[in-house]
């Protein structure tokens, strides 16, 4: 029996791991953390993340080919394919602080592995890596290895949270970059074959190592250009009257540009697209490209100017200050579908209304208090770790309060900011909402799910990204 260890239980090793135990019935698969309290969460009725589909392909398989366990050396050493899908956050400090991938965890994975081998093992990049990561690996597995043979393979993922199940039963392609040798070409058979199981081998894709461990960082910086193109053109259009889901829809009919991901937002968010795309710009910079670096680093810059406009535009709207004013903030996960919060638009916009005296009564679905407090006290990428080695919770801060309703979130506040899509908000009874708070009433609709003629009918004034202005607005204009 084919035995597979993944390294790292988070929302990709979980899932991801979860979907092979189920499509592939003879192979076992482990999944191990070094962080207790998530095993514990896996191996229990309230799995550690929140994902549509993922508690019934775990429940299917858990116990049978499909198991959770924190001794981590044990699974390794018994397996013949190894995954690392532990953390690559951004480096805090040191060269390349702020941009570089840190692989502190990969590195200590790696020695791991070296250390407990005593059969030949193939070991799969799932992370994303640096360009050039196979590399350092295969150093460090072949310096302390006892004659035994490690088949470097970079298999990036391309999921996304929220849909994450559904990406991995039907992707679009799955990546595998291997050496060119014999043995190289051997080891990507031997993973083709397992996703083989339910992927159509035309959409499995192999190539050389540097190509796949490339790829991965293309397509999140491909990914992440198209929101910021979009955003860039949402201000545009407020300023001329322009609507952008007109212009996002005429521009995406072209078969060329197609029309996914062009929605207008109050920016783009999440653990990836910021993190891979400042390692891009990094390693540009490293190889002597800086045009190539700072191009990429536009996507970046016009992000944080959309979530500082936003702001700007809720503060300049309600007569230049909302110091001492109730703000409801209706979702904080960085999308919808998922309890994720990291790098979340709405922890930047929370923040600068803070920084404006306001008091925020914050509602999401998936998030609870503890998340969202920590999140606003976290240090930039400080979140990127295992949960052990985070910083402590500092001390909660008392103008935010958090509530399990959006309509407590709501009730005699001055202002509500949506800031994420979650379905519920197209159908709240904004007709009570508006009753229940203070006037004039503001929404400052982040994501574009109100419909705007209707809520201004009921007399609320309405900012939506990228859309037409109300006269108020075009009154007391921001200034970004
Ligand atoms: N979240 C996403 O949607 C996607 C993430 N990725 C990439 O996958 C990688 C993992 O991301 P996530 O799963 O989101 O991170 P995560 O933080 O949810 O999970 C990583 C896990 O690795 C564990 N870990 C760290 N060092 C370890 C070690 N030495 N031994 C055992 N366990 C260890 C941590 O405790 C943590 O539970 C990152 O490189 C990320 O860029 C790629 C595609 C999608
Ligand atoms: O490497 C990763 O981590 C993953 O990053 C993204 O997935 P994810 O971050 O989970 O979610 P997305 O659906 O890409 O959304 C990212 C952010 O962009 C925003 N977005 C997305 C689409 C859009 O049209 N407009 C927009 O503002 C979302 O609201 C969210 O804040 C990619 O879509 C995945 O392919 C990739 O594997």
């Amino acid at each position: 029996m084919v035995k597979i260890c993944c390294i790292g239980a988070g929302y990709v090793g979980g899932p991801t791991m979860a979907v092979i135990a189920l499509k592939c019935p003879e192979i076992e698969v482990a999944v191990v953390d070094i962080s207790v309290s998530r095993i514990t969460a896996w191996n229990s009725d309230t799995l550690p993340i929140y994902e549509p589909g993922l508690d019934e392909v775990v429940k299917k398989c858990r116990g049978k080919n499909l198991f959770f366990s924190s001794d981590v050396e044990k699974h390794v050493s018994e397996a013949d394919i190894v995954f690392v899908s532990v953390n690559t956050p951004t480096k805090t400090q040191g060269l390349g602080a702020g941009k570089a991938a840190d692989l502190t965890y990969w590195e200590s994975a790696a020695r791991m592995i070296a250390d407990v081998s005593k059969s030949n093992k193939i070991v799969v990049e799932k992370s994303t890596v640096p360009v050039k990561t196979a590399e350092a690996i295969e150093k460090i597995l072949t310096h302390n290895s006892k004659g035994i043979d490690f088949q470097i393979l970079s298999n990036p993922e391309f999921l996304a949270e929220g849909t994450a199940i559904q990406d991995l039963f039907n992707p679009d392609r799955v990546l595998i970059g291997g050496r060119e040798t014999p043995e190289g070409q051997k080891a990507i058979a031997a993973l083709r074959d397992v996703y083989a199981h339910w992927v159509p081998v035309d959409r499995i894709i192999c190539s050389n190592l540097w190509s796949a461990e490339l790829s991965k960082l293309a397509a999140n910086a491909f990914l992440a250009q198209r929101i910021s193109s979009v955003n860039a053109m949402s201000a545009l259009c407020e300023a001329t009257g322009a609507d952008v889901s007109q212009v996002s829809h005429a521009v995406g009919k072209d078969t060329r540009i197609g029309p996914k991901f062009l929605n207008a937002s109050v920016g783009f968010g999440g653990s990836c697209f910021q993190k891979d795309i400042l390692n891009l710009v990094y390693i540009c910079e490293c190889n002597g490209l800086p045009e190539v670096a700072n191009y990429w680093k536009q996507v970046i810059k016009i992000n944080d100017y959309q979530k500082t406009r936003f702001v700007n535009r809720i503060v300049s709207s309600m007569f230049n200050t909302v110091s001492g004013k109730k703000i409801a903030i209706l979702g904080f996960a960085f999308k919808k579908d998922t309890g994720d919060t990291r790098e979340t638009p709405a922890i930047d916009v929370c923040k600068g209304l803070l920084g404006d005296k306001a008091l925020l009564s914050i509602y999401d679905p998936q998030v609870n208090e503890e998340q969202i407090q920590r999140d606003l006290a976290m240090k930039k990428f400080d979140w990127d770790h295992p949960v052990h080695l985070q910083p402590m919770s500092p001390t909660s801060i008392k103008q935010v309060n958090v509530v399990w309703d959006a309509y407590a979130a709501t009730k005699d506040a001055h202002g509500v900011c949506i800031l994420t899509e979650w379905d519920e908000f197209k159908t709240l009874d904004y007709q009570r909402i508006y009753d229940n708070m203070r006037k004039p009433a503001f929404i400052f609709d982040g994501r574009n799910v109100v419909d705007e003629a209707k809520l201004r009918a009921i007399g609320f004034i309405v900012y939506s990204i990228g859309k037409p202005l109300d006269q108020w607005l075009k009154d007391m204009p921001a200034v970004a």
